[in-house]
């Protein structure tokens, strides 16, 4: 039976992800992408849409697991009648495509079971499946060939691989599972043992660089490893989540594939990678965005491939029943192709920040923002999808309106500083105003006295809380604080934020959904700012301890049901992590010891355009 979602853990090696369930069963893993099909899909429909499991046999008194510090090594223990004994997971860095699992005696004695399925194609292919020695075993279904190296004697049955072995203290044996191309020879086999090692030392060399932020230092370090399990080394770029298809309301249609590069999702990411410190990731990212876009910037793309692909068609898999029969299970996302004005102002912004924070210019960057600035001075007139993504109506989304302020304030304040031409500082800055004065007019709701969803609406939505992080207006304008204290009157559930009243069928879907973990974080961020401290604390508290076991978020959490929703792990809600924390401990630095306040992790940043 599938887990609740906060039961997994994650694995990856910087290219694809694994999802290993603290029952030892590994119920998803693509090989060779993060958006390859899946040879495990279980967790998305039944044990024989693929998994790959060892586990005691018979009963288990009590079980634990942690990611070995500072790395994505994830060591599962599990005591039983007879003794006790640790499974330790791990994916290999490098080029290969490979899943390690090693039991590891640690006192008396432990009987397991390993079943393996594999099911290549989402879940679908059975694959035809020789043994090549009494150890070792291949699995092919036409591209595609799995290799496990099993130290014990393995059995078919049934279309499933199984083994049954005992380990005592202090014995240890490694199983491992390479993907390859099934038309090349079979691979020689990895050294296990050896490539725990380099595996071990490639994520501490990673996270002893992350800086300390007091008592939020071992969160911060596990989003930061999260986030950088979530980018695709060969590229640069980064998946907005491990997974496809966790559905957002249990049993609902709101499932969505998020194993591509959004560029908000991304964006943020490599501000909280720059926030941190790490500026090679982010230099990564800048490069994969400046090649994704080179060509027809003012074609730009809210989403893209893992190297920059850009049809990324929507399809369903009937084979599948879903999480919790949740249906559909869909691949592709159809949101590649919205109009969505936000992502101006967030890319305008990280760039920004990446030449702030020491990052060369990109040779392509001014070539790029010549050309996309006289495509916004048109298109921020224009309805969008907005930042949600709405599969109804295009709207004029206040936030997305306030985004395109984003891009022509900051193109003006560059300009200026680079002591570039009159007329076009003049003409970015009266853009920039007519946007603001368009937006407190049309944006705000006279009578409710806050500012609204859309133009005319009544709704609220918490992208609003952009309004005083990105700087629009000041976090203490009445307008503002009274928009705050809507949205906890209208959008808060047990505390936490929904992103917006999804039963007015804006988004023209089924309405219904959890609270949406990364606009927490933001009004953590928003009270800091408006001088509450205690309540930016509290609530940055409350989320934290959300966090399932080995540290990881969903997208969503429901407050009454308790539980994570949405795909997982998921960067906006790690992102939330690493720049609420790093703004509460900078706040409670004494003055003089904080960083200039450049260094703050939510002021307006300067737009990085050609002047
Ligand atoms: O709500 C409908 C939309 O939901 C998804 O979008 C969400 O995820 C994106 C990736 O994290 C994020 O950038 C966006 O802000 C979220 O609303 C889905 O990807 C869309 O296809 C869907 O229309």
């Amino acid at each position: 039976m599938t887990q609740p979602i906060e039961n997994y853990a994650l694995l990856g090696n910087c290219r694809t992800a694994a999802l290993v369930s603290n029952e030892g069963s590994i119920d998803w893993l693509c090989f060779p992408r993060f958006d390859s099909p899946a040879c495990f899909a279980s967790l998305l429909g039944e044990v024989d849409n693929g998994r790959w499991k060892i586990s005691p046999h018979g009963k288990v008194l009590s079980s634990s697991r942690a990611y070995r510090d500072g790395t994505m090594v994830l060591e599962t223990t599990f005591t039983t009648e007879t003794g006790t004994a640790k499974l330790i997971d791990f994916m290999p860095q490098g080029d290969r495509s490979c899943i390690v699992r090693i039991v590891e005696g640690v006192d008396g004695g432990v009987v397991f079971d390993m079943d393996l399925v594999v099911r290549f194609d989402y879940g679908r292919s059975v694959p035809w499946v020789e043994r090549v020695d009494p150890h070792t075993l291949t699995a092919v279904a036409g591209p595609d060939m799995l290799v496990l190296r099993a130290p014990t004697p393995i059995k078919g049955r049934d279309h499933h691989t199984t083994s049954r072995f005992s380990v005592t203290t202090g014995e240890r044996l490694a199983f491992s599972l390479t993907h390859q191309s099934s038309s090349k020879p079979i691979a020689e086999p990895i050294d296990p043992y050896g490539a725990l090692t380099t595996t071990e030392y490639f994520w501490l060399e990673f996270s002893d660089r992350c800086p300390d932020v007091g008592e939020w230092t071992p969160a911060v370090k596990r989003s930061l490893i999260t986030l950088k399990a979530l980018t695709y080394q060969p590229t640069g770029g980064i998946v907005a989540a491990a997974t496809t298809s966790l559905p957002e309301h249990v049993g609902g249609e709101r499932n969505w594939d998020y194993r591509y590069c959004w560029l908000r999702d991304a964006t943020m990411t490599l501000l909280a990678f720059m926030n941190l410190g790490y500026f090679e990731e982010a230099q990564a990212w800048r490069n994969w965005l400046a090649r994704s876009v080179a060509g027809n910037p003012e074609q730009m793309q809210i989403m893209y491939g893992l190297a920059g692909e850009r049809r990324l068609p929507e399809y369903e898999l009937p084979w599948l029943k879903g999480y919790e029969n949740s249906k559909p299970v869909r691949i592709g996302n159809a949101a590649a192709t919205q109009f969505q004005l936000d992502i101006y102002g967030e890319v305008a912004d990280a760039m920004a920040q990446a030449r702030r924070g020491g990052l060369p210019t990109h040779r392509r960057s001014a070539a790029i923002a010549e050309v996309i600035m006289p495509f916004l001075e048109q298109a921020w007139r224009k309805p969008d999808e907005g930042i949600w993504e709405i599969r109804g109506q295009a709207l004029h989304f206040t936030h997305s309106k306030v985004m395109a302020w984003v891009a022509f304030d900051r193109a003006a304040i560059l300009t200026e500083t680079n002591k570039g031409s009159r007329e076009k500082i003049a003409r970015y800055r009266r853009i920039a105003d007519e946007i603001h004065a368009e937006v407190c007019a049309q944006g705000y709701n006279e009578e409710m006295g806050c500012f609204v969803q859309s133009y005319g609406s009544t709704l609220m939505d918490a992208a609003l809380l952009q309004i005083p992080l990105t700087g629009f207006l000041p976090p203490d304008d009445p307008r503002v604080v009274r928009t705050i204290d809507m949205m906890e009157k209208r959008l808060m559930r047990d505390g936490l934020l929904l992103r917006y009243e999804t039963q007015h069928g804006v988004d023209g879907l089924p309405p219904g959904e959890g609270t949406f973990l990364v606009c927490s974080f933001w009004l953590a961020d928003a009270y800091g700012l408006m001088g509450r401290q205690a309540d930016a604390r509290a609530l940055f508290e409350r989320l934290l301890g959300l966090c399932n076991d080995v540290g990881l978020l969903a997208e969503q959490y429901e407050p009454h049901a308790k539980r994570m929703l949405g795909n997982f792990p998921q960067a906006f809600s790690h992102i939330g992590i690493i720049n609420a924390a790093l703004n509460i401990h900078r706040s409670q630095q004494p003055a003089q010891q904080r960083a200039h306040p450049d260094a703050d992790v939510v002021e307006p940043q300067v737009l990085d355009v050609g002047a």
